[in-house]
């Protein structure tokens, strides 16, 4: 995993300055990397590791050392730090492509804040971003409390630059090509490559008919999988008429098609050494896969059983293994979504809801239909989010931290709580759609999460752009919740979400919004982390089309503010236009 590298930087003329700040600078270097290692884990729920220069950086040569002992060490993003004047083309990290921030000391004994500022304009003048932390109050030289506005920054800039680094050289599987012509399923291969650093791998859905029919997969991981299907997956309703209903018999087969599905997809993305034990060395190495997705409709579901289950499967923090990190799956192989799900994924560490952005009900509309009034939070409107498949279970609400609903990362989540979101959840045999059969999942998220909902899109002649909307899970009354929920598909997840309203502009209204949504899906993250994905677009040279994200939690490099930092969305643009994707 990438490390963080940390750069104490020092105003290099001996016999007296070098020396009375070596101290104070290495102890500032300490305390980041103790703070962050304390704070913060990967996605995988290994500790975040931190590299600190061996010596303090007073200039190029020791600059030069640094950085060979980053590359060797692996390390993916840096900060620099210092309480003091320093020389900044002499020691500023001119890594290409590395995220970077520079945390200037808040003091008044030595200038930290001036070598701050001048190594910004270094960075800008250099086209080479980076992010300034400078604490709001003068602290006293020797300080080593990092105080609570330069943790938010430094935490928010390393959450971020790990993402950045993370994604740097993995692949993206696409099991499938293009679903029912939604362009968001077409590999832009430029996007991946130059803006995330990640290669496209392929396979086409036939492999998974191979894979079954030779049994290539770990046929007693499969034996335990069915078995654990049977004990907590609840059958839901068949409310298919009765021509299309399946028999028993085929019911009972397309379960042991979907658990092989989803063992062929996992081994697809990621590998398994069992493979090489019956014979399958070169299926047993995976394709380095963060993230996947899969066509399914319709050149598989119309013969065979929806990939439902094995997304939703994949993307919930749990499986018959126990409780694991959840796999990025995007349905339909919207690979624009796949990746927003991996951005929310990379930031929060838990699974991400994949949803169709389906209807927004007005007050009034509700009001016809159902007779009832919108209250409390709802009372604007909502917007319907449901789709069959990835929507992980985690989506139903029944993790909990202080009583209240969360998606939390695997590693809190407790036993009680997998067997919670199994509760809530019942599997439904697959509508009329789906020709194949299959079995989708059947919840309502539950009211009163913190949630960001996202989305990528892909516009000529400008690039990826990121739309965020923050907002609220609610939850209507049964007698509205079931109208609404009828007239879409009573088979699928459903999340009721109202977005933070602004009262101007795209985000005046509920309805503006849903009006503005870029394409039919979204990545819902748990949380408020606009700020987080603003931070990392930035990094990524993503610009934020839609946003309304509090102005306290934009954190972008420098580079920005020289592009207009009074009209955001416009200097966002120009910014990302004039220094192009991250990678070249
Ligand atoms: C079953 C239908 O084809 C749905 O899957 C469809 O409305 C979509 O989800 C489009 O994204
Ligand atoms: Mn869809």
């Amino acid at each position: 995993m990438p490390k963080i590298g940390i750069r104490p930087i020092i105003d290099g003329r001996r016999g007296g300055i070098r020396e009375s700040l070596e101290e104070v600078t290495m102890e500032m270097a300490r305390s980041a990397a103790a703070f962050l290692s304390e704070n913060l884990r990967h996605s995988n729920g290994e500790p975040v590791e931190c590299v600190i220069a061996d010596t303090c950086i007073g200039g190029v040569a020791e600059a030069a050392q640094a950085e060979e002992k980053f590359s060797r060490e692996n390390v993916g993003l840096t900060i620099s730090v210092t309480p003091s004047w320093c020389y900044p083309t002499e020691t500023m990290d001119t890594h290409p492509t590395r995220p970077k921030a520079i945390w200037g000391f808040n003091g008044t004994e030595r200038p930290g804040a001036v070598y701050l500022a001048a190594v910004l304009g270094a960075h800008n003048q250099k086209g080479l971003p980076a992010f300034s932390i400078y604490g709001h109050d003068v602290q006293d030289i020797g300080d080593t409390e990092i105080t609570p506005d330069v943790q938010e920054k430094l935490l928010q800039f390393a959450k971020a630059g790990l993402a950045v680094a993370t994604m740097n050289g993995k692949s993206y599987l696409s099991m499938g090509s293009v679903s029912m012509g939604i362009a968001g399923c077409i590999v832009d291969e430029t996007f991946f490559q130059r803006y995330l650093g990640i290669r496209n791998e392929y396979v086409d859905m036939t492999e998974f008919v191979r894979r079954m029919e030779l049994e290539i997969y770990d046929k007693e991981e499969f034996e335990i999988a069915l078995k654990w299907v049977k004990e907590n997956c609840n059958p839901g309703a068949d409310v298919n008429p009765e021509h299309l209903k399946r028999t028993d018999e085929q019911k009972e087969n397309d379960w042991k098609t979907v658990v092989k599905m989803t063992l062929i997809a996992r081994d697809l993305m990621v590998g398994n050494p069992k493979l090489a034990e019956i014979g399958y060395g070169e299926e047993a190495l995976g394709r380095n896969a963060i993230a996947a997705g899969f066509q399914g409709q319709r050149a598989w579901t119309d013969f065979f059983p929806n990939g439902d289950f094995m997304e939703a499967i994949l993307t919930s923090s749990f499986d018959w293994n126990g409780i694991r990190e959840p796999y990025m799956v995007a349905t339909e192989n919207d690979t624009l979504n796949g990746i927003t799900m991996l951005f929310g994924h990379l930031l929060t560490d838990a699974a991400q809801i994949f949803a169709d952005v389906r209807t927004y009900w007005s007050p009034d509309a509700v009001k016809r239909v159902t007779g009832r009034e919108l209250e409390g939070k709802a009372a604007n409107g909502v917007i319907h989010l449901i789709n069959s498949g990835p929507a992980a279970l985690d989506a139903t609400g029944r993790q909990t931290r202080d009583g209240e609903p969360v998606m939390k990362p695997f590693w809190e989540i407790t036993q009680d709580e997998v067997q919670a979101c199994l509760e809530a959840t019942q599997w439904c045999p697959a509508v009329d759609f789906f020709r194949g059969g299959g079995f989708s999942t059947d919840f309502t998220t539950r009211e009163g999460m913190p949630v960001t909902m996202a989305r990528i899109n892909l516009i000529a002649g400008v690039g990826p752009v990121l739309q965020i909307a923050e907002g609220y899970t609610v939850e209507l009354p049964d007698e509205i919740h079931d109208k609404l929920d009828q007239r879409s598909n009573p088979t699928w997840p459903t999340t009721w979400f109202v977005p933070n309203l602004t009262g101007e502009g795209l985000f005046k209204d509920v309805y503006t919004v849903m009006n503005n949504w870029g394409s039919n899906h979204a990545a819902v993250s748990y949380g408020h982390v606009g700020g987080d994905l603003i931070t990392l677009a930035s990094m990524l040279r993503i610009p934020v089309c839609m946003h309304n994200v509090p102005e306290d939690r934009v954190f972008r490099p420098s580079y920005w503010t020289a592009l207009g930092g009074i009209e955001p969305v416009g200097a966002d643009y120009r910014a990302c236009a004039a220094l192009g994707p991250l990678y070249k």
